[in-house]
């Protein structure tokens, strides 16, 4: 099905340790009258996925936002992939799946591909021979090849979402940051998306932040940040979460955390 070829990455930082691929301090970003992130510190390992979970509204997008670097006002100590967030050297290393992406109806997924690709790294002769390989590349990665000709307005929502996949995927990311892409998806659906990101994420070594406020998609993290009102009320594994809070799911788990910091 999948056909990434690309090997697993692992990047030892100054003493032979693997740095985090995001690392963040103290970090804070304020919107209009409010601060929304209220001074964050968590650190995302490389080559896993992360779960960035919490109720509507409480900052997932704003500190998504913040790693990919177009959040204004943000605060504190914030590395990804060991530079500062937002510097332009990150841009072709890290892919962003927004809450409402960009595909256009009118066009094939491949043509939809090929004028992402040209944006992105534009130029004729073997720069466009170059472009044509990664797209196909990317539509098999997400096992969109038999329908690389249909046109986007004609798709499922599950393969809209594969494609804005695909869009992200185009320039191999070590990063693949994606805001709650399996929104409106039906079970079956979910489920293949997260087989993908699990395949991405074992045979690429790329690390994965996913945010979702559906808590059974918890239990599919190798780890999990649990957000509230823009503060983070776990940094941990799921099993880890449930073990600590004695708690069956990560949801029982989560509602244990929110009580246990209301009683505070
Ligand atoms: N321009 C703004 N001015 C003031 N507050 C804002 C602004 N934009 C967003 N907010 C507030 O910031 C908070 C965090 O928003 P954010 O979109 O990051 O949340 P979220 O967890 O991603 O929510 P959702 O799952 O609904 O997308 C929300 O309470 C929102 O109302």
């Amino acid at each position: 099905m999948m056909n990434i070829e690309t090997p697993p990455r692992t990047e030892a930082g100054p003493a032979g340790t693997t740095t985090p691929a995001i690392r963040a301090e103290s970090l804070t970003v304020v919107r209009g009258p409010r601060t929304v992130l209220r001074g964050l510190t968590f650190a995302v390992p490389r080559g896993q996925i992360t779960g960035l979970l919490g109720p509507s509204g409480c900052g997932k997008s704003t500190l998504m936002r913040s790693v990919v670097g177009t959040q204004a006002k943000v605060t504190g100590t914030l590395e990804v992939l060991d530079h500062p967030a937002g510097t332009p050297a990150l841009r072709s290393r890290i892919g962003y799946v927004t809450q409402n992406p960009s595909v256009y109806d009118d066009l094939t997924v491949r043509q939809n591909l090929e004028y992402f690709a040209a944006v992105l790294a534009p130029g004729r002769g073997a720069a466009a021979a170059r472009r044509h390989e990664d797209v196909t590349r990317a539509i098999a990665d997400v096992d969109l090849t038999a329908h690389a000709d249909a046109l986007a307005g004609n798709l499922s929502g599950g393969q809209r979402s594969r494609v804005s996949l695909a869009v992200a995927l185009l320039g191999a990311p070590e990063l693949l940051v994606l805001d709650e892409p399996t929104v409106g998806l039906d079970p079956v659906l979910r489920r293949d998306l997260w087989n993908l990101f699990h395949t991405i994420a074992a045979d690429r070594g790329t690390t994965i932040l996913v945010s979702s406020h559906v808590m059974d998609e918890a239990e599919r993290c190798h780890r999990l940040l649990l957000m509230r009102e823009g503060e983070i009320l776990a940094d941990d594994t799921p099993d880890a979460l449930r073990a600590r809070t004695d708690s069956e799911t990560v949801e029982a788990a989560f509602l244990h955390l929110v009580d246990e910091a209301n009683a505070r």
